[in-house]
């Protein structure tokens, strides 16, 4: 039996007038690496947000981990309990080089030594190693993009939310990055997966909900799920027509 790893429930935020989300419900069990879709403005980066605890929800709830998140818990307390997350845009420390954007994230909960030791371990896997003195103003999208991932890893999370990791990189880049999704997901990282590349998706997904204008449209295998007439509908026949076959 999977076990859960978070759960949201009747999750809801307006914005104005505007319901951002409304009574959303999923859940991501551990291990596991879920997409989760929708046209522009259907609310995933919203609800990544909540959970980050970037914004509070309005109503419902989110548990991780077994334990319901308090709404007033920070952002801080919510990445020391293993969630983290990634920017559309990365948001690097442009004077710093690869290991000390790395290494200062992981000084946070470590030892200077334990910090140094885990700097090194990332750089090793996320295959950075070679880039460690280059300044990440200086980085290719793609190696930001994994610099920004390696920040990630450095505050251990069990959850690893990933907002369009894939936007703006070339085919080759998007393989070598899908082969890095899987490399921190066999670490025994859960990985939430907001992506408009349907292609990624069905690449490295084993399950993808939905959201169309706040709401879970569907949810279920990414294949059949990018097939759905309502989601295609959502999408206006247009990237849900990239199943990848
Ligand atoms: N801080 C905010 N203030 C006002 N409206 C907001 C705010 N954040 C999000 N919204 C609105 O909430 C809705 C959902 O936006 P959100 O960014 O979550 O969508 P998305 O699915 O992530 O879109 P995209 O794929 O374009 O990134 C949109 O109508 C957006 O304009």
């Amino acid at each position: 039996m999977m076990e859960r790893l978070l759960e949201v429930k009747d999750l809801s935020i307006s914005f104005g007038g505007i319901k951002a989300v409304q009574d959303l419900n999923f859940h991501i069990d551990k291990g596991e690496v879920l997409a989760l879709i929708g046209p522009n403005g259907s609310g995933k980066s919203t609800t990544v947000n909540m959970i980050s605890g970037v914004y509070i929800q309005n109503k419902g709830t989110i548990t991780f981990d077994g334990k319901e998140i308090p709404t007033k818990m920070s952002i801080a307390d919510r990445a020391k309990l293993g969630i983290a997350r990634t920017f559309q845009t990365p948001k690097p420390f442009a004077h710093l080089n690869v290991f000390d954007n790395i290494y200062t994230i992981a000084l946070q909960q470590n030892s200077k030594a334990q910090a140094v030791e885990l700097t090194n371990e990332i750089l090793n896997l996320t295959k950075l190693y070679d880039l460690k003195d280059t300044k990440s103003a200086k980085l290719s999208i793609e190696k930001r993009k994994w610099m920004d991932l390696a920040r990630c890893m450095a505050t251990k999370p069990k959850i690893i939310m990933m907002d369009e990791v894939m936007a703006g990189l070339n085919p080759s880049e998007m393989e070598s990055s899908l082969d890095l999704i899987r490399t921190i997901n066999k670490e025994g990282i859960t990985v939430l997966f907001i992506e408009h590349v349907m292609k990624a998706v069905v690449s490295v997904c084993t399950r993808a909900i939905v959201l169309n204008q706040g709401k879970l449209l569907c949810e279920g295998e990414p294949r059949t799920v990018l097939n759905d007439p309502q989601v295609v509908a959502a999408y206006l026949g247009g990237e849900a027509n990239v199943t990848g076959n």
